[in-house]
């Protein structure tokens, strides 16, 4: 399966973008007016669910067939000292999801997801994109399609996850050269920089920035330029979600991050995407506010590894528990409204 043959079909299906169902929106909806409740008495559970209809193209989502992808990829820019973490946790960590100790693990099992975990070249890191584009057009395309693979399947939602030690600084730089700002504005600690460290950080993606100013304003061109396998799997995934209209749940500052280029191209690819959390990563908050997406959860974490995004899941499941169990004013014999 190859959903993207060139950064063109990429541009054109990006172009593209599927829109929600009206029919399932408006039946959703009108469900929700009749169960035994004040109207709009669960707040966002309400939006949820009439969300997940709108991309299910039903009445009545379900959530069978839920999966995590973690996407993991290593970044040659680590070489500029802006982790708290060597490289090799990367490679080490795939391990742990692998033999099922991680975050991750615990985290999907607990709301019920199937977790795919989808290395890529581990073993030949990014170039340092301070110097040179992250990657060739060919492993930028490579990774955007093995992200589209990992849900070509349609599973029900897909929870978006990653794993690089490096890639909140790409994530900086992305979101950098999508939405303009400071550098400062984007940078923070990542797995636990010192504030040293954060100033060094800023200047490694002040350089990044400066490097590709004159290239192709482009989706492809920026995750290509200043992104890594992992990210541009997560932008491969997001769009190919969208085209099958299968739902997505982000986690945190880098899977949002992913998209910032995408989202520049056109605002709409965010519909099909619910915020999981907001990460204590400080840039979050303000790539959210540019997204328009409200999180689900606050919960102080900036882990990664689509951990806050599988533990939304639970708040999902409840959502749509409500919108299917619930009985009817009619069936209840309850008095509605006056
Ligand atoms: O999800 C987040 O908001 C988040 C915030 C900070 C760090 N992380 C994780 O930590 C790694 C990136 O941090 P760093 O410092 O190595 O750039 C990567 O593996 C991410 O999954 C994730
Ligand atoms: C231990 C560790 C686990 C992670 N999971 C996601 N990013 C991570 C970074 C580190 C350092």
């Amino acid at each position: 399966m190859t959903a993207f043959r060139s950064p063109e079909a990429f541009a054109a299906a990006l172009a593209e973008l599927t829109a929600p169902d009206d029919a399932a929106i408006a039946a959703a909806r009108a469900r929700q007016a009749q169960l035994t409740k004040p109207a709009g008495s669960l707040g966002r559970l309400e939006d949820v669910a009439v969300f997940l209809a709108a991309w299910q193209q039903r009445e009545r989502p379900v959530l069978e067939c839920a999966r995590a992808v973690i996407f993991a990829g290593n970044h040659g820019v680590t070489a500029q000292g802006v982790s708290a973490f060597p490289a090799s946790v990367t490679m080490q960590m795939v391990e742990n999801f692998r033999r099922g100790g991680a975050a991750i693990n615990a985290l999907s099992t607990a709301s019920g997801l199937e977790l795919s975990v989808v290395p890529i070249a581990l073993d030949r890191p990014t170039a340092d994109f301070t110097q040179a584009p992250a990657m060739s057009e060919d492993d930028c395309l490579e990774a955007l399609n093995l992200g589209a693979r990992a849900v070509a399947d349609r599973p029900d939602l897909i929870v978006v996850g990653e794993m690089g030690i490096g890639n909140s600084t790409a994530a900086a730089a992305l979101c950098a050269r999508s939405f303009g700002g400071p550098a400062s504005a984007w940078t923070g600690p990542g797995t636990g920089l010192a504030a040293e460290g954060v100033a060094r950080k800023i200047a490694v993606v002040e350089a990044a920035v400066r490097f590709h100013a004159d290239a192709p304003a482009t989706a492809f061109e920026s995750l290509r330029r200043v992104g890594g396998r992992e990210i541009a799997a997560i932008a491969g995934a997001v769009l190919h979600a969208r085209r099958l209209r299968v739902p997505v749940v982000l986690d945190g500052f880098i899977t949002g991050a992913a998209i910032a280029p995408l989202f520049a191209q056109n605002p709409r690819i965010v519909d099909h995407c619910i915020a999981g959390h907001r990460s204590a990563e400080p840039g979050h908050v303000r790539l959210l506010a540019a997204y328009g997406l409200e999180p689900l959860l606050t919960l102080g974490m900036r882990l990664g590894e689509g951990s806050g995004g599988a533990l939304a899941v639970g708040i999902i499941r409840a959502a749509l528990a409500a919108h299917q169990n619930m009985a009817t004013f009619a069936e209840a014999q309850v008095a509605g409204a006056l």
